[in-house]
């Protein structure tokens, strides 16, 4: 049994247009998968129905099993609140591309990083101080920004904060849709590499949304690619970008090519 599930799932705007249609997939415990499309494709949607939060008014079927080790089996499609909450941030977790989603502007970083440590692992005072550090230190994030504002770190830090919080639970799945988009080129590689290291470090399974191969092709092996709401292909990485079979794979494929030797081009 996978740690995701994900089968015939449907995602309907108020409308009745259907935004994604029939899409599967699973993720084993450990595994990564890449989530790949372009703008408006569906793949934000799909982590929200993932997590059982989809947009109000929209109408969400098929089917999506959470099986993480220590919680429930849970069909998440139709499950009450109640049963999702328990799940949400242990079984799966999200990091949004923008960092200030899952930050509060008016708390000090070390208080919101407190808060699921103090949840999740029952800590208090000196202990509670010491993990604080201890997951600052793990996303390379200097002691002193438990003492400051989001507003007062940097973009790079405000995201290495946000993937601390995402793991303060020991989320058995981390979704991590576009975590680099909003970043400057130097600053994303840094944050693609730590957060490489930190799912092979806790053995996390890794769902890795983008809209950029070469990206996807840095921290995962495998691939869904998402077009118009539609899982167009999907398979072995290698595979797809030796072999694109649909069209607009080829063109993900030969773009993310012309990218590189452009960029070759430059180091000469
Ligand atoms: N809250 C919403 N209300 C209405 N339509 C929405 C809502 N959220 C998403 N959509 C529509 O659903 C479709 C898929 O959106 P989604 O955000 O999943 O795309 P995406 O692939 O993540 O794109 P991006 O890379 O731009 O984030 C789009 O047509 C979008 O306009």
């Amino acid at each position: 049994m996978s740690l995701l599930e994900v089968s015939a799932l449907t995602v309907k705007a108020p409308d009745g247009r259907a935004l994604l249609s029939e899409v599967s997939f699973e993720v084993e415990a450990g595994a990564r998968l890449g989530l790949i499309g372009e703008s408006g494709s569906g793949k934000s949607l799909t982590a929200l129905a993932i997590m059982g939060l989809p947009p109000a008014g929209m109408t969400v079927s098929g089917s999506v099993v959470l099986d993480a080790p220590g919680l429930p089996r849970t069909q998440v499609v139709g499950a009450p609140e109640r049963a999702l909450n328990g799940l949400r941030g242990r079984a799966a977790t999200v990091v949004f591309q923008e960092p200030l989603t899952a930050l509060d502007p008016l708390a000090k970083v070390g208080r919101q990083l407190a808060e699921p440590l103090r949840r999740t692992r029952g800590l208090r005072g000196s202990p509670l101080r010491a993990a604080v550090l201890a997951a600052l230190e793990e996303v390379r994030l200097p002691e002193r920004v438990a003492g400051a504002y989001p507003h007062e770190i940097s973009g790079g830090q405000r995201q290495r904060a946000a993937i601390a919080m995402a793991l303060a639970c020991e989320p058995a799945l981390l979704i991590a849709d576009e975590p680099t988009t909003a970043l400057d080129v130097t600053v994303q590689a840094e944050v693609l590499a730590l957060l490489d290291g930190l799912v092979s470090a806790r053995r996390m399974a890794l769902l890795f949304i983008s809209h950029d191969l070469a990206v996807v092709a840095r921290v995962t092996d495998r691939v869904v690619v998402l077009k118009e709401g539609l899982a167009v292909e999907s398979g072995n990485l290698l595979d797809i970008v030796g072999e694109p079979r649909h069209p607009y794979t080829r063109d993900l494929v030969s773009s993310a090519r012309r990218l590189d030797s452009a960029l070759d081009w430059g180091a000469r």
